[in-house]
Protein backbone atom coordinates (compact mmCIF):
# COMPACT_ATOMS: atom_id res chain seq x y z
CA UNK A 1 0.00 0.00 0.00
CA UNK A 2 1.48 3.63 -0.76
CA UNK A 3 0.92 6.61 1.16
CA UNK A 4 -1.04 9.08 -2.26
CA UNK A 5 -1.67 12.29 -1.05
CA UNK A 6 -4.19 11.94 -3.88
CA UNK A 7 -6.20 9.61 -1.57
CA UNK A 8 -9.59 10.80 -0.80
CA UNK A 9 -10.27 12.41 2.69
CA UNK A 10 -11.71 10.17 4.94
CA UNK A 11 -15.01 10.56 5.76
CA UNK A 12 -16.42 13.03 8.82
CA UNK A 13 -17.27 11.17 11.87
CA UNK A 14 -20.64 10.62 13.48
CA UNK A 15 -18.98 11.71 16.83
CA UNK A 16 -15.91 13.15 18.21
CA UNK A 17 -15.31 13.74 22.44
CA UNK A 18 -12.47 15.35 22.38
CA UNK A 19 -11.07 16.22 25.99
CA UNK A 20 -14.33 16.46 26.92
CA UNK A 21 -14.75 17.18 31.08
CA UNK A 22 -18.25 17.33 32.80
CA UNK A 23 -19.98 18.91 36.37
CA UNK A 24 -23.54 19.25 36.35
CA UNK A 25 -24.15 23.06 37.34
CA UNK A 26 -26.13 21.92 40.52
CA UNK A 27 -22.23 20.54 42.36
CA UNK A 28 -21.04 21.53 45.16
CA UNK A 29 -18.24 23.96 44.10
CA UNK A 30 -14.97 22.27 44.12
CA UNK A 31 -15.88 18.76 43.71
CA UNK A 32 -14.33 16.96 41.18
CA UNK A 33 -15.56 16.64 37.60
CA UNK A 34 -17.93 13.49 36.86
CA UNK A 35 -15.58 13.06 33.37
CA UNK A 36 -12.55 14.41 32.74
CA UNK A 37 -10.45 14.47 29.32
CA UNK A 38 -12.36 11.71 27.56
CA UNK A 39 -11.85 11.38 23.67
CA UNK A 40 -12.83 9.22 21.56
CA UNK A 41 -14.21 9.15 17.81
CA UNK A 42 -16.95 7.12 16.72
CA UNK A 43 -17.01 6.30 12.86
CA UNK A 44 -20.04 6.84 10.40
CA UNK A 45 -22.24 3.97 10.88
CA UNK A 46 -20.81 2.26 13.84
CA UNK A 47 -22.44 0.17 16.60
CA UNK A 48 -20.51 1.53 18.95
CA UNK A 49 -21.57 0.50 23.13
CA UNK A 50 -20.18 1.78 26.18
CA UNK A 51 -20.38 -0.07 29.34
CA UNK A 52 -19.09 0.94 32.94
CA UNK A 53 -19.56 1.22 36.39
CA UNK A 54 -22.70 2.30 37.98
CA UNK A 55 -22.60 6.11 38.18
CA UNK A 56 -19.71 6.37 36.01
CA UNK A 57 -21.16 9.01 33.70
CA UNK A 58 -22.57 6.91 30.70
CA UNK A 59 -26.05 8.57 30.38
CA UNK A 60 -24.66 11.77 30.73
CA UNK A 61 -22.03 11.30 27.61
CA UNK A 62 -24.99 10.29 25.80
CA UNK A 63 -27.06 13.62 27.14
CA UNK A 64 -24.00 15.59 25.86
CA UNK A 65 -24.85 14.23 22.38
CA UNK A 66 -28.55 14.60 22.70
CA UNK A 67 -27.57 17.91 23.10
CA UNK A 68 -29.74 17.95 26.95
CA UNK A 69 -26.72 18.89 28.96
CA UNK A 70 -23.60 20.50 27.31
CA UNK A 71 -20.09 19.46 28.24
CA UNK A 72 -18.01 22.50 30.62
CA UNK A 73 -14.93 21.08 28.75
CA UNK A 74 -13.80 20.24 25.74
CA UNK A 75 -15.43 19.96 22.45
CA UNK A 76 -17.97 17.46 21.24
CA UNK A 77 -18.73 17.33 17.53
CA UNK A 78 -22.07 15.22 15.59
CA UNK A 79 -21.58 14.69 12.29
CA UNK A 80 -18.56 17.62 12.30
CA UNK A 81 -20.85 19.87 14.20
CA UNK A 82 -20.39 21.35 17.64
CA UNK A 83 -23.56 20.19 19.46
CA UNK A 84 -25.70 23.02 20.60
CA UNK A 85 -29.19 21.68 21.69
CA UNK A 86 -31.10 18.93 20.95
CA UNK A 87 -31.44 18.41 16.82
CA UNK A 88 -34.19 15.48 15.47
CA UNK A 89 -30.98 14.19 13.65
CA UNK A 90 -30.19 12.35 16.69
CA UNK A 91 -32.84 10.03 18.04
CA UNK A 92 -32.99 8.68 21.83
CA UNK A 93 -34.63 5.45 22.69
CA UNK A 94 -34.56 5.29 26.32
CA UNK A 95 -35.70 2.48 28.90
CA UNK A 96 -39.57 2.83 28.03
CA UNK A 97 -40.28 4.18 31.97
CA UNK A 98 -38.29 7.12 31.42
CA UNK A 99 -40.03 7.95 27.60
CA UNK A 100 -43.43 7.09 27.92
CA UNK A 101 -45.49 6.99 24.63
CA UNK A 102 -47.55 9.23 23.77
CA UNK A 103 -51.00 7.46 25.09
CA UNK A 104 -54.09 9.00 23.22
CA UNK A 105 -52.21 8.43 19.97
CA UNK A 106 -52.10 4.98 18.38
CA UNK A 107 -49.12 2.88 17.31
CA UNK A 108 -49.19 4.36 13.62
CA UNK A 109 -49.77 7.77 15.20
CA UNK A 110 -46.63 7.72 17.93
CA UNK A 111 -44.65 6.20 14.57
CA UNK A 112 -45.71 9.60 12.36
CA UNK A 113 -45.83 12.14 15.01
CA UNK A 114 -42.21 12.93 14.02
CA UNK A 115 -42.36 13.63 10.16
CA UNK A 116 -45.73 14.93 10.68
CA UNK A 117 -44.07 17.87 12.90
CA UNK A 118 -41.66 18.03 10.44
CA UNK A 119 -44.18 18.93 7.83
CA UNK A 120 -44.68 15.93 5.78
CA UNK A 121 -48.15 15.41 4.26
CA UNK A 122 -50.52 12.76 6.22
CA UNK A 123 -50.54 10.06 3.20
CA UNK A 124 -46.51 10.79 3.55
CA UNK A 125 -46.63 10.46 7.72
CA UNK A 126 -48.81 7.30 6.90
CA UNK A 127 -46.47 5.91 4.28
CA UNK A 128 -43.27 6.59 6.58
CA UNK A 129 -45.11 5.17 9.95
CA UNK A 130 -46.40 1.91 8.20
CA UNK A 131 -42.49 1.56 6.77
CA UNK A 132 -41.37 1.68 9.82
CA UNK A 133 -43.97 -0.48 11.96
CA UNK A 134 -42.70 -3.20 9.16
CA UNK A 135 -39.20 -2.99 10.05
CA UNK A 136 -39.72 -3.16 13.99
CA UNK A 137 -41.96 -5.93 13.11
CA UNK A 138 -45.24 -4.63 14.54
CA UNK A 139 -47.38 -5.04 11.27
CA UNK A 140 -51.23 -5.55 12.58
CA UNK A 141 -50.87 -3.35 15.61
CA UNK A 142 -50.71 -0.07 14.11
CA UNK A 143 -54.37 0.52 15.47
CA UNK A 144 -53.60 0.08 19.05
CA UNK A 145 -52.99 2.40 21.84
CA UNK A 146 -49.67 1.91 24.26
CA UNK A 147 -51.76 0.50 27.39
CA UNK A 148 -52.85 -2.19 25.15
CA UNK A 149 -49.32 -3.05 24.00
CA UNK A 150 -46.21 -5.67 25.65
CA UNK A 151 -43.31 -3.64 27.01
CA UNK A 152 -41.45 -5.22 24.20
CA UNK A 153 -44.05 -3.79 21.71
CA UNK A 154 -43.59 -0.36 23.41
CA UNK A 155 -39.82 -0.53 22.75
CA UNK A 156 -40.64 -1.81 19.34
CA UNK A 157 -42.52 1.05 18.71
CA UNK A 158 -39.72 3.29 20.50
CA UNK A 159 -37.25 2.16 18.46
CA UNK A 160 -39.77 2.74 15.11
CA UNK A 161 -40.79 6.78 16.27
CA UNK A 162 -36.95 7.25 16.65
CA UNK A 163 -36.22 5.86 13.31
CA UNK A 164 -39.34 7.85 11.60
CA UNK A 165 -37.61 10.87 12.35
CA UNK A 166 -34.96 9.83 9.85
CA UNK A 167 -31.85 10.70 12.34
CA UNK A 168 -28.40 9.67 10.89
CA UNK A 169 -27.48 8.88 14.77
CA UNK A 170 -29.16 7.05 17.78
CA UNK A 171 -28.45 7.03 21.43
CA UNK A 172 -30.01 4.09 23.34
CA UNK A 173 -29.70 4.48 27.27
CA UNK A 174 -30.21 0.85 28.46
CA UNK A 175 -33.35 0.59 26.25
CA UNK A 176 -34.18 -3.45 26.74
CA UNK A 177 -33.06 -3.39 30.77
CA UNK A 178 -36.70 -3.43 31.98
CA UNK A 179 -38.05 -6.72 29.79
CA UNK A 180 -38.23 -9.89 30.37
CA UNK A 181 -34.90 -12.19 29.10
CA UNK A 182 -36.57 -14.07 25.87
CA UNK A 183 -38.21 -10.03 24.75
CA UNK A 184 -34.75 -8.61 25.15
CA UNK A 185 -33.36 -11.45 23.58
CA UNK A 186 -35.45 -10.86 20.33
CA UNK A 187 -35.11 -7.44 20.06
CA UNK A 188 -31.19 -7.20 20.52
CA UNK A 189 -31.27 -9.69 17.71
CA UNK A 190 -33.84 -7.68 15.81
CA UNK A 191 -31.97 -4.22 16.63
CA UNK A 192 -28.46 -5.59 14.82
CA UNK A 193 -30.43 -6.41 12.28
CA UNK A 194 -32.33 -2.82 11.72
CA UNK A 195 -28.66 -1.24 12.25
CA UNK A 196 -27.85 -3.14 9.34
CA UNK A 197 -30.71 -2.29 6.90
CA UNK A 198 -30.47 1.39 7.94
CA UNK A 199 -27.08 2.05 8.67
CA UNK A 200 -27.27 4.27 11.16
CA UNK A 201 -24.69 5.34 14.30
CA UNK A 202 -25.80 3.59 17.20
CA UNK A 203 -24.11 4.84 20.46
CA UNK A 204 -25.24 1.73 22.82
CA UNK A 205 -25.16 2.16 26.59
CA UNK A 206 -25.98 -0.93 29.26
CA UNK A 207 -25.35 -2.56 32.28
CA UNK A 208 -25.58 -6.47 30.20
CA UNK A 209 -22.04 -6.89 29.07
CA UNK A 210 -23.24 -9.90 27.32
CA UNK A 211 -25.67 -8.01 25.60
CA UNK A 212 -22.74 -5.49 24.80
CA UNK A 213 -20.77 -8.02 22.79
CA UNK A 214 -23.87 -8.91 20.75
CA UNK A 215 -24.82 -5.69 19.56
CA UNK A 216 -21.45 -3.97 19.36
CA UNK A 217 -18.46 -3.22 16.64
CA UNK A 218 -16.72 -1.91 19.40
CA UNK A 219 -17.32 -1.91 22.95
CA UNK A 220 -15.74 0.64 25.51
CA UNK A 221 -15.39 0.47 28.79
CA UNK A 222 -15.62 3.60 31.23
CA UNK A 223 -13.64 3.98 34.55
CA UNK A 224 -15.88 4.72 37.41
CA UNK A 225 -15.93 8.64 38.71
CA UNK A 226 -15.29 10.79 39.52
CA UNK A 227 -12.64 12.16 36.76
CA UNK A 228 -14.25 9.04 34.43
CA UNK A 229 -12.79 8.24 31.33
CA UNK A 230 -12.77 5.35 28.65
CA UNK A 231 -9.87 2.74 29.72
CA UNK A 232 -10.34 0.44 27.01
CA UNK A 233 -12.12 -0.02 23.70
CA UNK A 234 -12.66 -3.69 22.31
CA UNK A 235 -12.82 -4.31 18.84
CA UNK A 236 -15.42 -7.05 18.49
CA UNK A 237 -14.48 -9.05 15.50
CA UNK A 238 -17.22 -11.45 15.43
CA UNK A 239 -20.33 -11.84 12.66
CA UNK A 240 -24.05 -10.67 12.75
CA UNK A 241 -26.01 -12.52 14.17
CA UNK A 242 -23.72 -13.53 17.06
CA UNK A 243 -23.19 -17.00 18.27
CA UNK A 244 -22.88 -16.41 22.26
CA UNK A 245 -22.00 -20.09 22.32
CA UNK A 246 -18.51 -18.99 20.10
CA UNK A 247 -15.86 -19.46 22.33
CA UNK A 248 -14.66 -16.13 20.97
CA UNK A 249 -17.80 -14.37 22.35
CA UNK A 250 -17.05 -16.00 25.72
CA UNK A 251 -13.89 -14.62 25.66
CA UNK A 252 -14.64 -10.99 24.92
CA UNK A 253 -17.21 -11.20 27.57
CA UNK A 254 -14.83 -12.47 30.40
CA UNK A 255 -12.41 -9.72 28.85
CA UNK A 256 -14.64 -6.80 29.39
CA UNK A 257 -16.20 -8.19 32.66
CA UNK A 258 -12.58 -8.35 34.32
CA UNK A 259 -11.95 -4.80 33.64
CA UNK A 260 -14.87 -3.62 35.19
CA UNK A 261 -14.67 -6.05 37.99
CA UNK A 262 -11.31 -4.07 38.79
CA UNK A 263 -13.03 -0.89 38.18
CA UNK A 264 -15.55 -2.04 41.17
CA UNK A 265 -12.52 -3.67 42.56
CA UNK A 266 -10.38 -0.16 43.42
CA UNK A 267 -13.48 1.62 44.28
CA UNK A 268 -13.75 -0.65 47.53
CA UNK A 269 -10.07 -0.42 48.45
CA UNK A 270 -10.60 3.48 47.62
CA UNK A 271 -13.38 3.43 50.68
N1 LIG B 1 -28.61 16.39 36.77
C1 LIG B 1 -27.56 16.05 37.54
N2 LIG B 1 -27.07 16.92 38.45
C2 LIG B 1 -26.00 16.60 39.22
N3 LIG B 1 -25.34 15.42 39.15
C3 LIG B 1 -25.78 14.51 38.25
C4 LIG B 1 -26.92 14.77 37.41
N4 LIG B 1 -27.13 13.69 36.63
C5 LIG B 1 -26.18 12.78 36.97
N5 LIG B 1 -25.38 13.28 37.94
C6 LIG B 1 -24.21 12.60 38.55
O1 LIG B 1 -23.29 12.35 37.52
C7 LIG B 1 -22.65 11.09 37.72
C8 LIG B 1 -22.82 10.25 36.48
O2 LIG B 1 -24.21 9.93 36.32
P1 LIG B 1 -24.74 9.11 35.07
O3 LIG B 1 -26.19 8.89 35.26
O4 LIG B 1 -24.28 9.75 33.83
O5 LIG B 1 -23.94 7.73 35.26
P2 LIG B 1 -24.20 6.30 34.60
O6 LIG B 1 -22.86 5.71 34.33
O7 LIG B 1 -25.14 6.41 33.47
O8 LIG B 1 -24.91 5.55 35.82
P3 LIG B 1 -25.84 4.23 35.81
O9 LIG B 1 -25.00 3.17 35.17
O10 LIG B 1 -26.05 3.94 37.27
O11 LIG B 1 -27.09 4.55 35.07
C9 LIG B 1 -23.25 10.48 38.97
O12 LIG B 1 -22.40 10.77 40.06
C10 LIG B 1 -24.57 11.23 39.13
O13 LIG B 1 -24.93 11.33 40.48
Amino acid sequence: MTNSPTSETPPTPAVVFDKVGMAYPGQKAGSELILANLSVTVPQGEFFVLVGPSGSGKSTLLKIVAGTEKQTEGRVLANGNVIDGPDRRRGMVFQSIEEPLFQWLTVAENIGFGPSVAGKSRSECRTIAQHYIDLVGLRGHEAKFPHELSGGMKQRVQIARTLAAEPELILFDEPFAALDALTRRVLQKELTRIWRETGCTMVYVTHDIREAVLLGQRVAVMSRGPRANITRVYDIDLPYPRDDLDSRFADAVKAIEGDIEREAASQWEQN
